[in-house]
């Protein structure tokens, strides 16, 4: 046999008596000038080079690991070595017989060595990967002379597209049965590309599953997806934040355990609409769309979570918010109130709330459809008043509009007419509004015929009126006329306990105006608005949620987004407890009593002046 080897060596035609790939290739052999007669020293890697080149190759590696042990054990025999090549022909791997790999080696057939056919002339490893075609190579087959004790078996392992990515191959002892062991190196090579496949699956989806959560962080609304088993996959951070809860405590949990969906929950439908209440009271609801695949199966589901609209304060049909009894007790006197036809007179301080209770029993009382017209008094000139109040008609004054222009009175037929700091009205209107209120009717100025009108007066004022008539600012019968029924509206500060309702309410109705997702504020930062006297009551508590919904960092307003002014005043602190305040005023009054002496003030107290001494030194008493 080998003698068709010499035979090409020593230049005959041989080429009827050999394979074709062989022949070919040691007709390629001859053009790279492999010498025949040496075991080339050439493209053997070094210990590092090599550790470069595999970690390089990692996922051939990787889709190797089982393979090759697994191939080995099928051969039955033990005289054989497994390996895996790269694409340029190094060996990167082997597994196998000790004794055969350690003869394999001697001819470099062994990790760090490259098989390319131009140093090593024909072999399986390098024909293979030259021709990206199975071979087996089998003794004299081999170009290099010191190659032929070797049977070789190669497959080429591809891409999905046929483009080479490396070599399996077994090696043995030329006297090995060729057919049967060249299946079994493809299967090896089929195998390996099959791992590869999965890998590269694996990594899509992970890229998908990875974009997807990135993408879901950057959006400013929540996001949830749920497999098709009904287990939420993923979940942004404002997603859990609306719920209330951490990101990973929701993730890997079933959709049914934290909606309040039916159990066993699976889509059937295009879309499904969850609905939970988180733990600031506000109702989340999750509208999510089926995700299916090109048979229309359903993957799973995805959606964004958002507080429902009608579960916010703002829906409710009272525009009053505030539980505390001050404040309810206004809000059931101003209902009671809502049904009559009286005039009422508001007293507050400014930002308290005086226009909103006006609107409020507006809304309660059955004038409701009609119209609401407020009209501030103080912001306007005397002459203004006047012609605000009652309108003109054309001509009536210089600057007058043509066509004449109503009043705020005829504009509140049927409805209700807020006159807010009526202590600010010049005496003049002072007594045509009487006349109004007592006619139930008006006259343009300018004009002669008057206007019937059916209007109900809400005024407010943050002055003492009564201190007003007194000072002749303000006309008795008019402060009569309008105090019907009075409601004091406290300063905020007297009525902390509204501050709890009127913060996650301005935090909803900022967020909805500016469009930022604020979804609740934390308790710390409670204490802050406890201590602040707050002059500008409601109304400032108001301009401050706004200006922290505005500035916020993220979706919870913390004690960092405070105002300046409350993080420099502090947070109120525990008062103190009674039996300390007793105390201190026992040890007080005794000092007093004895005009600072501590002898006589530790008998009057009943303890030794030591005592004395050490509680005065607690409750920073000094004398
Ligand atoms: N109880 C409340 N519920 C909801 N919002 C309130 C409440 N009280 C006050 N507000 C809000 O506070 C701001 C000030 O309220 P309002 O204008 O009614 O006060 P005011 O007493 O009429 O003030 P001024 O005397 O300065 O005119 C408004 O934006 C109002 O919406």
């Amino acid at each position: 046999m080998s003698n068709r080897w010499n035979r090409f060596i020593n230049g005959e035609s041989v080429e009827a008596e050999v394979t074709p790939s062989i022949y070919r290739s040691w007709q390629r052999s001859i053009e790279f000038q492999v010498d025949y007669r040496l075991i080339s020293s050439q493209d053997i890697l070094s210990k590092p080079r090599l550790d470069e080149r595999r970690a390089s190759q990692e996922s051939l590696i990787r889709a190797g690991e089982s393979v090759l042990p697994y191939i080995f054990s099928l051969l039955g025999s033990t005289n054989y070595t497994v390996l895996l090549c790269d694409k340029e022909g190094y060996i990167i791997e082997a597994t196998g017989d000790t004794s055969f790999m350690s003869k394999a080696q001697r001819v470099n057939l062994s990790p760090g060595a490259s098989w390319r056919e131009e140093i090593r002339g024909t072999n399986a490893i390098g024909t293979a990967l030259r021709d990206n075609a199975p071979i087996s190579v089998f003794g004299w087959e081999h170009f290099v002379r010191d190659n032929q004790f070797l049977a070789c078996w190669a497959a080429p392992i591809q891409t999905s597209d046929g483009a080479p990515l490396g070599v399996f191959d077994i090696s043995g002892e030329a006297s090995n049965d060729r057919e049967k062991i060249l299946s079994i190196a493809r299967m090896g090579a089929s195998m390996i590309e099959k791992n590869l496949q999965i890998f590269e699956l694996e990594h899509q989806l992970q890229f998908y599953q990875e974009g997807a959560k990135l993408a879901s962080s950057l959006l400013n609304q929540g996001f949830l997806s749920i497999d098709r088993n009904g287990i939420i996959t993923n979940i942004n951070t404002l997603g859990a934040a609306l719920l209330g809860r951490k990101q990973e405590e929701i993730i890997g949990q079933l959709a049914a355990d934290i909606f309040s969906s039916p159990k066993g929950w699976m889509l059937n439908g295009r879309s499904l609409n969850l609905k939970i209440k988180n733990s600031y009271g506000n109702e989340i609801s999750s509208h999510l769309k089926k995700v299916v695949n090109d048979k229309g199966h359903s993957l799973g589901a995805v959606g964004t979570l958002q507080i429902t609209a009608d579960s916010s304060a703002m829906s409710n049909n009272s525009l009053w918010i505030g539980h505390g009894q001050l404040t309810q007790r206004t809000l059931a006197r101003a209902s009671k109130v809502a049904s009559t036809h009286s005039s009422v007179l508001i007293h507050g301080e400014s930002g308290t709330g005086k226009e909103i209770i006006a609107r409020t029993i507006h809304q309660l009382s059955p004038r409701r459809e009609g119209p609401f017209i407020a009209l501030n008094c103080a912001s306007l000139s005397s002459s203004l008043v006047e012609s605000e109040l009652f309108g003109y008609v054309e001509g009536a004054f210089t600057g007058a509009r043509r066509g004449g222009k109503p009043g705020k009175f005829e504009l509140a037929d049927k409805g209700t007419i807020f006159l807010d700091e009526i202590g600010d009205m010049p005496l003049n209107v002072q007594v045509a509004l009487l006349r109004a209120l007592q006619e139930k009717e008006v006259c343009r100025i300018g004009d002669t015929k008057t206007i019937k009108i059916d209007v109900r007066v809400i005024a407010a004022s943050h002055k003492d009126l009564s201190a007003l008539v007194e000072a002749d600012r303000f006309r008795l019968d008019l402060y009569y006329r309008l105090k019907v029924v009075t409601l004091e509206l406290p300063p905020l500060r007297e009525r902390t306990e509204d501050i709890r309702d009127l913060v996650p309410y301005f935090i909803r109705k900022a967020s909805k105006s500016f469009g930022i997702q604020i979804i609740g504020i934390q308790e710390e930062v409670y204490p802050y608005f406890l201590a602040h006297k707050w002059p500008g009551n409601v109304r400032e508590l108001e301009n401050c949620i706004e200006s922290m919904v505005a500035l916020a960092e993220g979706p919870i307003l913390t004690v960092d987004d405070l105002p300046d002014e409350f993080k420099k005043s502090g947070p109120q602190r525990d008062p103190e407890p009674l039996l300390e305040q007793q105390t201190k005023h026992a040890i007080l009054y005794a000092l007093t009593q004895t005009k600072g002496k501590i002898a006589p003030a530790a008998k009057l107290l009943g303890i030794g002046r030591n005592t004395l001494y050490r509680r005065m030194k607690e409750m920073d008493i000094q004398i």
